[in-house]
């Protein structure tokens, strides 16, 4: 199957939310050929304004309602605390056999504030692609931002296989890796790789902050890169983080306490001056970086209509 073949699978897709994920998935969709009719909703006039000038939409509406009427591929691109309500506008315009799927970066609770209001013969989806950047709006998307980086689903009990492997190909024609996963897994897992990072990122350029006012702005005159690294990770979207928090509760708590006993640990070991355990400790954690870098240079080209291994047949990850 060709990219083309992948993304034509559907012949009108409706964007809920036009910001970056929204705009850079209609970018992609584009660049992989497809054809058919792409519909949007944002609430201020001046986002859907923009994303007509931008050329992401084919027609933009005031009401989710109106962008979804008709549509096959439903996505739904606002904050995780809004999936809920974007879900009650919809369901009663949603078409029979209509694929719903969305972007938010936690699962679980998606899953809950969106299954109990959609009409039956719909195929819920839910995905998050790991890939984006600390910018918002229509203007910040682009048609590259999903190439080698995964797209992870995490399907319910009862998904349709045919549904999950059309929109499985749909992402891999927008250049993303695949998997498939159990919801609380996935939110664990993020709250390793995303969660709990970026909240230790905001923290230090909070303390940066309040150092900059002791040192007349000394630290910011003069940050060094690694935590220029973490000024770009604290600019993200404040309504975003803050909804990611509060539905992934369990599982940044349980990471932030296992971060805060390494940090004592680590702390500890600087106040008693003891060199081998942190020379050991930055030993493994330099091993930990260069694997992530050899995995990234085995990545595959992504293989279009391929249902990764495992997928319908043994299960998702758990
Ligand atoms: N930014 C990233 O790095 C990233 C990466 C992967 C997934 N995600 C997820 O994708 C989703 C969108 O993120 P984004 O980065 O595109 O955000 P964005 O801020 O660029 O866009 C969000 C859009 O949703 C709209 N919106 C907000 N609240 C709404 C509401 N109550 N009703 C209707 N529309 C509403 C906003 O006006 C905006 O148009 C989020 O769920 C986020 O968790 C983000
Ligand atoms: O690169 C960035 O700016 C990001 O933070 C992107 C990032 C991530 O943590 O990798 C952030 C949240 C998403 O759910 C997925 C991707």
């Amino acid at each position: 199957m060709t990219a083309a073949d992948a993304v034509n699978a559907y012949r009108h897709v409706a964007l809920v939310g036009l910001g970056l994920i929204a705009s850079s998935i209609a970018h992609a969709a584009r660049r992989a050929g497809f054809d058919g009719r792409i519909t949007g909703t944002a609430r201020s006039a001046a986002t859907r304004q923009a994303a007509l000038d931008l050329g992401i939409c084919d027609a933009v509406f005031p009401t989710a309602a109106e962008a979804v009427d008709g549509a096959d591929l439903v996505i739904l691109c606002v904050p995780v605390g809004a999936m809920a309500q974007v879900a009650t506008e919809i369901a009663p315009v949603l078409a029979p056999g209509a694929t719903l799927t969305d972007v938010g970066s936690v699962k679980a609770r998606v899953i809950e504030d969106v299954a109990p209001h959609l009409p039956e013969g719909v195929h819920f989806i839910p995905g998050h692609p790991i890939a984006g950047t600390e910018q918002s709006g229509p203007g910040a998307g682009f048609a590259e931002l999903f190439d080698n980086r995964w797209c992870l689903f995490t399907p319910l009990p009862d998904t349709d296989a045919d549904a999950l492997a059309r929109l499985i190909a749909f992402w891999q024609a927008l250049g993303a890796k695949t998997d498939v996963m159990e919801p609380e897994h996935h939110d664990l897992v993020l709250a390793v790789t995303s969660h709990a990072p970026h909240l230790i990122a905001y923290t230090m350029v909070g303390v940066a902050d309040d150092m900059a006012r002791v040192t007349e702005n000394e630290v910011i005159n003069y940050s060094a890169a690694g935590f220029r690294d973490f000024t770009r990770i604290a600019a993200s979207d404040p309504t975003m983080w803050r909804d990611v928090f509060l539905t992934n509760k369990a599982a940044t708590l349980e990471i932030l306490g296992r971060f805060t006993e390494e940090l004592f640990a680590l702390q500890r070991a600087i106040r008693t001056g003891d060199g081998q355990l942190l020379h050991d400790y930055f030993t493994r954690t330099r091993a930990i970086r260069r694997g992530i870098i050899d995995a990234g240079q085995d990545t595959a080209a992504p293989d279009f209509g391929r249902v990764p291994k495992g997928a319908a047949v043994d299960g998702p990850k758990r």
